[in-house]
């Protein structure tokens, strides 16, 4: 598209025309030192997307891929208006919430013989139907089901037309390269084309994009159709955890009119000034924690597992949002209702 800043170049120029966001330096240090102490663990390395989280798929096998097609597809907007009421969903003997409530009742639905991730199903999947794929334990049902139940048959449909009904297909016509496929993804799906325009610029987050690519590259864990040469060029992904924890951590801070807004619980709408330069300031906050990280892996000669990448960092410090959940509740995160985030 002519014109259209890529999610690197749009979080930079966000971040240098931010007036309500900004990244604090000291924090991006501190967050890196934090990392760099994990840089030779378990976390920061493709496999611990398996190793780490017992919903994901530890196959790396074509049925795998169209695991995390369907769930990147439905990825988003799992917020409730308040924590204590909200959708939950049982699966194993555990109960799952938000993010992981998804993943938890796609695994159910193949328990109970529901081909959920097979195109050929979730292109003429009734709404009923998805309701009761996605019902919640709790009288909350996951929010937006009526979307998701518009976006499983648009993308249903879209991928039986043109890559054959499976992922693997599209993967494999973006010559193992990340930016490729991301294009072709955000090109053929719509639901995927998370753009806005910014100081009448227009700029691209493709958040769901990005984590499709990421978690592709990490079910196939990095090999064979996942070994994406140009992986690193993929960013963090600009959801409503990540600045929370960036907050938290005191690498992104937000003005007191901003603050006092999203401690009220008000909704910011997509594509609104101050929704954008919170997407893009904590996505440009985090290439620089990248970037700090790999200057003091070198510093000190730290040995690392491998490439460290934004992905990896994502993922990380997504994960420490979900294990912090407790310690992070002062800190507000932004409530933008919407299929992209
Ligand atoms: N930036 C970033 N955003 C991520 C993820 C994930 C899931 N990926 C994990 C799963 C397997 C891999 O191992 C990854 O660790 C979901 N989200 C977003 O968060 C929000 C849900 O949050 P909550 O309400 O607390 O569940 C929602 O916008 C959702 O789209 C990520 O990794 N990074």
């Amino acid at each position: 598209m002519d014109g259209l800043l890529t999610p690197r170049e749009s979080a930079e120029f966000i971040a240098e025309n931010s007036r309500d966001v900004f990244i604090d330096g000291g924090g991006v240090r501190r967050v890196a030192e934090l990392l760099l102490a994990k840089a030779a663990g378990p976390e920061l390395r493709v496999g611990a997307w398996k190793a780490l989280h017992e919903l994901n798929p530890k196959a790396a096998d074509e049925a795998a891929v169209n695991w995390v097609f369907v769930t990147d597809t439905l990825n988003f907007s799992f917020w409730s208006e308040s924590d204590e009421h909200r959708c939950l969903v049982g699966y194993g003997g555990k109960t799952y919430s938000g993010y992981w409530s998804l993943c938890a009742a796609v695994n159910r639905a193949l328990d109970e013989g529901i081909p959920i991730t097979s195109a050929s199903y979730y292109a003429t999947v009734t709404l009923d139907e998805v309701r009761h794929i996605l019902r919640s334990d709790t009288d909350v049902p996951m929010p937006l089901i009526e979307e998701r139940h518009r976006i499983l048959n648009e993308t249903g449909k879209i991928l039986l037309e043109k890559f054959e009904g499976s992922f693997l297909n599209c993967v494999r016509k973006s010559d193992k390269s990340a930016q490729k496929l991301l294009h072709l993804v955000v090109e053929s799906f719509p639901s995927y084309r998370d753009v806005t325009q910014f100081e009448g610029k227009r700029i691209s987050f493709y958040k769901r994009a990005q984590i499709l690519v990421a978690d592709t590259w990490s079910v196939l864990e990095g090999k064979g159709d996942g070994c994406f040469k140009d992986i690193s060029r993929i960013t963090m992904f600009a959801d409503y955890r990540l600045p929370q924890v960036l907050v938290y951590l005191g690498a992104l801070k937000y003005s007191d009119e901003l603050l006092e807004k999203l401690l009220k619980g008000e909704v910011l709408s997509y594509g609104n000034r101050q929704e954008v330069e919170i997407r893009g300031c904590s996505l440009w906050c985090v290439e620089l924690i990248r970037d700090c990280l790999l200057e003091l892996t070198e510093k000190k000669d730290e040995k690392t597992s491998g490439e460290i990448n934004s992905i990896l960092l994502d993922y990380f410090l997504w994960d420490y949002a979900r294990d912090h959940r407790e310690d992070m509740k002062g800190i507000p995160f932004h409530r933008t209702r919407c299929i992209y985030y």
